[in-house]
């Protein structure tokens, strides 16, 4: 029973308080992309992204990442084909990423973590009404992955950087607009594909990932910068906002299927 118990306290994961797994979780995210394991798909067709830069919003600090969110009012920030058989709206994208450059990633390729890890969030406005509806469904999200690896200064990624002072803190918000993330987005079109879940609460098991095999370059410098956020509040004791990433889950009975060959 002792052991029962500390095993039961040791899955509750800190920054999440939740379960590090889902009880009858069979689709959870995120998971190792082992290449070699990975299967061809011919049918799989090229991702069209197109997004329009005055649907930005605003960057918030919603104390797990920073997040630029997106006018989902209407498709005119939308991404079809690749895996997908609807349009999906673009919610929100926001970062994961480490303490140091080791590791920071959520998937990891052959078992290499990137030092960061960003996704863009977008929701089937095709079949569903709302975002919060989308996300209980098996086919309501499609989250595109970009791994960041170190090396040259990336301008785009700047003006987002320039921008986290202002939210340092867990809540904290500031307009943000005339941002096209596309910029963000390697141009090679090759991707992995597979049926997963949310990384962060509620876990929900309703994303299509689509990680993208290209990395994009940032340096030292805008790395450190997320590393200034915080998870607390102002006035709290701060807690410097690194590791915002969940450990990797069971693949189970699932293919990872490549764009590529
Ligand atoms: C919108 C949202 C909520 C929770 N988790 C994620 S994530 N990290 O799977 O992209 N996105
Ligand atoms: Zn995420």
């Amino acid at each position: 029973a002792c052991s029962r118990k500390n095993a039961r306290k040791a899955a509750l994961h800190p920054l999440w308080q939740s379960p590090l797994t889902i009880p009858g979780g069979t689709r959870q995210s995120p998971i190792n992309i082992q290449w070699r394991d990975s299967v061809y798909d011919p049918f799989l067709k090229p991702l069209k992204i197109s997004y329009d830069p005055t649907t930005c919003l605003h960057i918030w600090n919603n104390g797990y990442s920073f997040l630029v969110e997106f006018d989902d009012s209407a498709d005119r920030s939308t991404i079809v084909g690749g895996p997908l058989e609807n349009q999906y709206r673009l919610k929100q994208f926001h970062f994961h990423w480490g303490a140091i450059n080791d590791w920071g990633s959520e998937h990891t390729v052959d078992s290499k973590f990137y030092p960061a890890e960003l996704h863009l969030v977008h929701w089937n406005a095709v079949e569903y009404p709302s975002f919060e509806e989308a996300v209980m469904e098996g086919n309501g999200l499609a989250v595109i992955g970009v791994f960041l690896k170190l090396g040259a200064r990336h301008e785009g990624l700047q003006t987002l950087v320039d921008a986290l002072p202002a939210v340092r803190h867990k809540d904290a918000v500031i307009e943000f607009d005339d941002f096209d993330p596309s910029c963000l987005i390697p141009s090679c079109p090759d991707y992995w594909t597979y049926a997963g879940s949310l990384t962060t609460p509620p876990l929900t098991e309703s994303v299509t990932w689509i990680i993208k095999k290209k990395p994009i370059e940032v340096d030292e410098n805008q790395l450190e910068a997320f590393r200034t956020l915080l998870f607390t509040s102002d006035g709290e004791e701060e807690r410097r906002m690194v590791d915002n990433f969940r450990p990797l889950q069971p693949l189970m009975n699932r293919t990872v299927r490549s764009s590529f060959r």
